[in-house]
Order: C-alpha cells, then structure tokens, then sequence
C-alpha cells in the first residue's frame, strides 16, 4: 500500500512560464501540491489565476516547465480532476436541466454519442443529492439562484469521481450564509480529496485552507492557511498592514477603490 512519502504529488508544476501570444502571463512558477492538500490561490484580477488552473487541467500547455497531476501528463488523467469553472462562463440561457448538467460530469473522455448507462444516472442523482440538489433535477439551470448553480456545478465535478477539485471562484456570486455552507461541505470533502480553490475573497478561507499561494505573473506558495503581509506585498503590489488574526480585506479594498 502507498505510504503518504511515495504516493505522487496530486499536483506538481516545475519552472513553469506561460504566455499567450507572446504575452506573458505566468513565470517560473513552482508548486507541490500534496495528495488531500486544501489550497487557496489568491492574487489580483488578471494575475493569471485562471490560466494556471489551466495548466493543471492540461486545457493550456506550459510555454516552458512542467506539470504533472498525480505523476503524469495532464491530458493523461483528465477524469482525475473536478473543475468547477467561474459561475460567468456557464450560459444560463441553454435549455438545459439540473440533472443533464450533473450527467455531463460523466461524460470524461467519451466520445459524442455516448448513451448514460443506469450506473451514470444514478451517480449522477448521488452527487445532487449530496449538494442537496436532488429536488430541481427537472429544472433549466436558468431557473437558479446563483448558490444553486454553483452546487449544480460541484454535483457535475463530482459524479465523474475525481481525487482532485479545482474550483475557480465558487463564492463569487452567492451569498455569505452560503459560502460558509460551502466550505464546510469542502472541507469533508478534503478527508479523500485534493482541493485547489482559486478566490479573492480570503475572509471565508482562512479557517478551511490548509496553504495559500499568492499569484501575480510569479507565484509565492506558503505551506500554512496564514497569509503573510510579505505575500500580500508581493501579489498585490501594496504594503498592507495586517490586522491581528484579520484578513486586510477592508485594507484591500481601499487599495483596489484607489
Ligand atoms: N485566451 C486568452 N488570450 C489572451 N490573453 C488572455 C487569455 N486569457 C487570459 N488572458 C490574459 O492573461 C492574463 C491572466 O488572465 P487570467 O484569467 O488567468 O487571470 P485571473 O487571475 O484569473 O483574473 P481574474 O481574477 O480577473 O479572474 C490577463 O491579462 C488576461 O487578459
């Protein structure tokens, strides 16, 4: 049996650069990501958050460096990895039901025309039922408020039954009572799984995180849920002064108003 010392790294990235169009948006990025590791990966609009949850689903290439997700290739173990994408890239206007978007998690590498099987169907049904779901299985995805979507969308990660969970601002668009729910629901989650959450607000992640890495074109990993006022400086490019055991969030905002 694996011991946690030579079980592969769930996430591995090496000198890793990446532009688009000769653009350059990521620079020697380093980062080990532990098997059941709950990371944060917080940085400014546009310091390449989303790109580098990319990198790790093997959807973009590295320009240079690697990535390895458990040891191989990306595109190697695609139905390894959940992504639940921002709320804003789902077209809330498709014709499409609860329980469709919670099948398509089965699809993984299947080709068109694939036919869901009963063990599908039923997976499929689990997985809104473990994000209390299971009741709007009928209705469009058009038809829910912005938490519901959102749960939807984890249903969708989860019945493809990945070990890892990349999540792209899932508390954008819901609110705090909510957001709460989610992390607590993440953080049983984590017993079995790896979690990776791209945000920006660090006012609900501090207690759930297990480490925090701060991006802004380089990346600054640190292996506890602490962010420090040297990780602030660098992503965000401002002294702050952090509050005793607070998130800077008022701090960040004002800096972000100026
Ligand atoms: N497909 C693309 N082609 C060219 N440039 C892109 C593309 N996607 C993103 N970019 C640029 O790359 C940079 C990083 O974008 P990315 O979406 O990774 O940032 P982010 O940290 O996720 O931002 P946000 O917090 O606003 O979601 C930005 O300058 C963006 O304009």
């Amino acid at each position: 049996m694996a011991t946690p010392a030579d079980e592969p790294k769930a996430i591995e990235v090496r000198d890793l650069s990446f532009s688009y169009n000769g653009h350059l948006v990521l620079r020697d990025v380093n980062i080990s990501i532990a098997q059941r590791e709950f990371l944060a990966v917080i940085g400014p609009n546009g310091s390449g958050k989303t790109t580098l949850l990319k990198l790790f689903l093997g959807i973009l290439k590295p320009s240079m460096g690697i990535v390895r997700v458990l040891g191989k290739e990306p595109s190697r173990v695609v139905s390894e990895i959940g992504y639940v994408p921002q709320d804003t890239s789902i077209n809330k206007d498709f014709p499409i039901s609860v329980l469709d978007v919670a099948l398509m998690g089965r699809l993984g590498g299947a080709g068109h025309g694939y036919r869901y099987s009963a063990a599908d169907r039923r997976t499929a049904r689990e997985a809104l039922e473990r994000v209390h779901m299971w009741e709007y299985a009928e209705r469009p995805i058009g038809r829910l408020s912005g938490g519901q979507r959102q749960r939807v969308l984890i249903a969708r990660a989860l019945t493809g039954n990945p070990s890892i969970l990349i999540m792209d601002e899932p508390t954008a668009s819901v609110d705090k009572e909510f957001q709460t729910e989610l992390f607590e629901f993440l953080k049983k989650l984590n017993d079995s799984m790896t979690i990776v959450v791209v945000s920006h607000d660090m006012s609900v992640l501090s207690s759930y995180v297990k480490s925090v890495a701060c991006l802004n074109q380089r990346l600054f990993f640190h292996d506890a849920a602490e962010i420090t006022p040297e990780m602030i400086e660098m992503a965000y490019h401002c002294p702050v002064d952090l509050i005793a055991h607070g998130m800077p969030h008022r701090v960040f905002r004002d800096h972000e108003d100026h």
